[in-house]
């Protein structure tokens, strides 16, 4: 939310004063127990796709909305869907009836990409192909599906400007109504503003949704009910505790202007506003100001060095608690935080965040951070997961019985056409083929209904988050390449020992699967 810091930290009384809950009490440890560490619940594990020593690491960082502040999407996205409407009908001269439509804060997911040009709503799989498609809401036939995307020679890259990412979990409500003014317009075409093609929606929607962020909207109502619209979590100061405890230094980038000041004597740095991704690109030249706590006011800085103001000494805020002073800064870049952290290589930092591109993406591309990408929709997805097991292994018998059956049924076909044979053998032959094409067809429709049932139980529309067909995800893939650990919830580090050594599973390629089961 682009608001003014001193509202945080000039009241604090405010809204987020509640959440921090223990101020760092130690309850014993998961890790550190005397049994010798128990085991942790699968929904709550950290995944490790890249080996990463905790003991390298100098600075964990950690971005705020949707990280640490746990927002709650059935509330704060029905905020900002509302917000949005409004500013579409009384702004920008979208029909009223839009003012009695509503949010299924359940319908969208992460990783879905929107086609803004044809109204389209795509998952695709890391490839890039696209295997689930919707107009509006309307499902997409195989055939118009291949017809639009299937031109495997002119691969779309699937990128901005003609699409849109549904990348981060502020991105559900846009997504949601772009979906809904496809629909309207498409059985509605007059009362949609003249101008307005779907492309034109998507620029609207967008607009709306931005200006609800920066306009102090959605700020204002968290202000007043902030349980409703985020989800405490009381084991995050004891996380960050016990991370500056064993000799990590600590540091919060956010884009947002305010923040919780309940965290504040658990960083060491500060940087709010900060602008991400453009924060993590070292030619960045913005400005690095430092933050007068009590009064919110800004201060110049020489890269963070303060600057004694005439007739003043630059005053630090001094947390209890805590004998280092918390330097909270606005704006600046990379450059500036690994001078602040006294950072020599880019490889010293871990980095946790929830956007997919603007926190780990980029860090993870530009400056060789290491990275943890927070997903809360994992928690589910990996209990389910495990719940549906022994669907999944007959899945894959049934998938292995088809392509047998197929092999079959290619072989009987070439010794029917090229083996000299008697009418009688060409017969038997012919009926042997007509009963494996129709035991083909059987298993082939029994495995297509079941693993859509199987993907229906992650989310009736899109499936499995991770997941297109037997492919990994776009989304997936994406989590793979760029985050080194990846986990629910941010404060499942506390789970483990700050010194641990995460290492990945072994890679498997297909020529080992058979070879190597598990
Ligand atoms: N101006 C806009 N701000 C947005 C939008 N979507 C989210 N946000 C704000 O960004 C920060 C994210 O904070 P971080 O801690 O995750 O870096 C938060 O304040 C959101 O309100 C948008 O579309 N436009
Ligand atoms: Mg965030």
């Amino acid at each position: 939310m682009d608001e003014s810091y001193k509202t945080i930290i000039g009241d604090k009384t405010s809204e987020f004063q509640h959440m921090a809950g223990s101020d760092g009490v130690q309850e014993p440890r998961i890790w550190s127990s005397p049994e010798g560490g128990r085991k942790i619940e699968i929904g709550k594990q950290i995944f490790c796709n890249r080996s990463l020593n905790m003991r390298n690491i100098l600075a964990v960082g950690f971005d705020m909305d949707y990280t640490l502040a746990q927002y709650i999407p059935e509330t704060f996205e029905s905020l900002a869907y509302e917000g949005t409407i409004k500013k579409l009908v009384y702004d920008l001269g979208y029909p009223q009836e839009l003012l009695g439509w509503s949010f299924d804060w359940k319908y969208m997911v992460r990783g879905l990409v929107l086609d803004k040009k044809r109204g389209n709503i795509l998952k695709m799989d890391r490839h890039k192909y696209v295997k689930v498609a919707y107009h509006g809401f309307q499902e997409m036939s195989k055939e118009e599906k291949v017809g639009t995307y299937g031109n495997t020679l002119i691969r779309d890259s699937f990128d901005e400007p003609d699409y849109a990412l549904i990348d981060t979990l502020f991105s559900l409500a846009e997504a949601y109504l772009f979906a809904q003014l496809v629909d309207f317009k498409d059985s509605n075409p007059g009362k949609i503003p003249e101008r307005a093609d779907y492309a034109r929606m998507y620029k609207d929607v967008r607009a709306a949704v931005d200006s609800c962020h920066r306009d102090g909207t959605l700020k204002q109502t968290v202000t007043k009910d902030p349980r409703r619209y985020i989800n405490e979590d009381t084991s995050i100061v004891p996380m960050l505790k016990m991370l500056r405890d064993s000799g990590h230094s600590t540091f919060l980038v956010t884009n947002s202007r305010a923040c919780n000041f309940d965290w504040l004597m658990y960083f060491d740095i500060v940087i709010t506003g900060s602008a991400k991704p453009g924060f993590f690109h070292e030619d960045n030249r913005a400005n690095l100001f430092e933050v007068e706590p009590e009064s919110g006011m800004l201060r110049n800085t020489d890269n963070g060095t303060p600057m004694p103001q005439v007739g003043n000494s630059s005053p630090r805020i001094v947390l209890k608690k805590s004998n280092a002073p918390c330097q909270i800064f606005q704006g600046g870049s990379v450059g500036h935080l690994h001078k602040l952290l006294s950072i020599e290589s880019s490889s010293q930092v871990l980095y946790v965040g929830d956007h997919i591109y603007g926190d780990i993406l980029r860090s993870k591309k530009v400056l060789g951070w290491r990275t943890m990408l927070v997903v809360p929709e994992l928690e589910r997805e990996v209990k389910l997961l495990w719940s549906l097991r022994n669907s999944r292994k007959l899945l894959r018998l049934m998938r292995n019985e088809r392509d047998q059956i197929e092999d079959q049924i290619h072989h009987m076909k070439w010794f029917l056409k090229f083996e000299d044979l008697n009418v009688d053998q060409k017969q038997k032959t012919s009926d042997g083929i007509d009963e494996l094409e129709s035991r083909r067809d059987q298993v082939r429709t029994s495995h297509q209904q079941d693993q859509r049932e199987c993907h229906q139980k992650f989310h009736k529309i899109w499936g499995q988050l991770m997941k297109t067909g037997y492919q990994n995800s776009r989304f997936a893939h994406q989590v793979e390449r760029f985050a080194c650990l990846y986990t629910s919830q941010v404060s499942n580090l506390s789970l483990y020992s700050p010194y641990k050594y995460y290492r990945p599973c072994e890679d498997f390629m297909p020529h080992e699967f058979d070879i190597l089961p598990l």
